[in-house]
């Protein structure tokens, strides 16, 4: 990592009457002071102050700078995912991408490549490439043991400007959203977040960022054609992996971070890993969705019970979650978790667009609802037109489907 990266705060000698007001000014204690300001890199958040606070106008912030080296199209390349660990072990979003960063491959013709930052983490750069990556970009160094977001978009940046990819992929998960707008505010490019499909535009070679807008009630298409990279956060679950092959080769590139300086100003004192239930809807082949038309915990409670019989999860819609019958953590929708179940059971579910764009990825959906007219049913592979109520017990009577 170099610190002779052009940077996009620059100070001007020749104007500089050497007062340190700029020094003064800046909060972040980025300005080292001798003859003349020092900016330092890692430290600078380029916020302006001491541009400002300049009497002599000696400050020059360049904000396209950084941008221009970017977005020099024929300079860039490449389809890069960045990677996201969980217990050591790569997540299944990161996988997912590398999945479509393929196929986005195949109508490119630019490689795949993953970035992966963490303490310990070497092991699974080859498994990035038995999952589709031909190039590993690795950043291993105990200082990045603790997810700090400041730090971890400071290595993306800097690696970025060294190798300038086309696009940038990112895990939509609680991290990923964070990291995801810190990058792109400091490459200067534009996010499209949440994105639930992603295509190439053949005349353009554009990045289509496809996501729901107005509450869901469009698809939105965002393309970024003057900056890159072009950057893309992706729910979890939307997207298939490839098969996992160890045969697989691809090229692991370290990258020495012996000049990186953390960002003081936030240190971990103490990690506290929460204990969760254990559920999750990422994994599991069948999930229970519960919807308003349930209407009562008694009801909820069969629907438990035939769940354990069935080795499902009960999650349920928005509407349930507002009326009690089901906890916020497990709400599937574009405000909750996307799935993809071999099998989604809706009942009371109306299906709105806000929760069916979430279960499309479910290989087979049954819908319960006794409105026939109820949009559930133009998603759902079998229905029954029934209240719940009056199925439950030959249901609560099966233990497979
Ligand atoms: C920005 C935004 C984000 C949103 N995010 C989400 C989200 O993440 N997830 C989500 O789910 N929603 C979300 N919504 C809300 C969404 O628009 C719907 O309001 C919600 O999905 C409706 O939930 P529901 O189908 O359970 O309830 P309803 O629409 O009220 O449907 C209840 C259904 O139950 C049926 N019913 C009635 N009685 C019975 C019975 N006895 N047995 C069986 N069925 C019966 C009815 O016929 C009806 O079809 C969002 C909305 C907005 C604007």
């Amino acid at each position: 990592m170099s610190k002779n990266t052009p940077f996009a705060l620059q100070v001007q000698k020749e104007i500089c009457t050497s007062c340190g007001v700029c020094a003064e000014a800046c909060t972040y204690n980025a300005i080292n002071f001798s003859d003349f300001p020092e900016i330092d890199p890692y430290a600078c958040r380029l916020c302006g102050n001491c541009v400002q606070a300049c009497p002599s106008g000696a400050l020059l912030m360049n904000t396209s700078k950084k941008q221009k080296d970017l977005s020099v199209a024929s300079d860039t390349n490449g389809i890069w995912v960045l990677a996201e660990t969980e217990n050591n072990e790569l997540s299944s979003v990161t996988k997912e991408l590398l999945g479509k960063a393929n196929e986005l491959s195949s109508r490119l013709g630019q490689t795949v490549e993953a970035i992966l930052i963490g303490s310990q983490v070497t092991s699974l750069a080859s498994e990035l490439i038995a999952y589709g990556a031909k190039r590993v970009h690795l950043v291993d160094d105990n200082m990045f043991a603790s997810f700090i977001e400041e730090d971890y978009a400071q290595v993306v940046v800097e690696v970025c400007h060294k190798y300038h990819p086309d696009i940038l992929l990112v895990g939509a998960t609680p991290s990923g959203r964070g990291l995801s707008a810190r990058i792109a505010a400091l490459l200067q490019t534009g996010l499209t977040a949440d994105c639930t499909e992603l295509e190439i535009d053949t005349k353009s070679k554009l990045l289509h960022q496809i996501r729901p807008a107005f509450g869901g009630n469009l698809m939105a298409t965002i393309v970024t054609p003057d900056c890159r990279p072009q950057m893309a956060s992706v729910r979890p679950g939307i997207m298939s992996p490839l098969q996992y092959k160890p045969s697989f080769t691809g090229e692991i590139v370290r990258h020495d971070l012996s000049t990186f300086k953390k960002d003081g100003r936030i240190r971990v004192l103490q990690e506290i890993i929460q204990a969760t239930s254990g559920e999750s809807l990422g994994n599991s082949k069948i999930i229970i969705g519960i919807g308003r038309g349930v209407k009562n915990t008694e009801t909820v409670d069969k629907i438990r019970c035939w769940a354990k019989k069935l080795g499902a999860l009960v999650a349920g819609s928005r509407a349930a979650v507002e009326a009690g019958l089901i906890d916020a953590r497990m709400q599937v929708g574009q405000t909750g978790h996307t799935i993809s179940p071999d099998l989604y059971i809706a009942i009371g579910i109306s299906g709105q667009i806000q929760h069916t764009a979430a279960i499309t990825g479910a290989k087979k959906i049954i819908a319960i609802n006794p409105d026939r007219t109820a949009p559930i049913f133009n998603v759902a592979d079998y229905g029954f037109v029934s209240p719940i109520e009056d199925i439950l017990p030959q249901l609560m009577a099966t233990e497979t489907i």
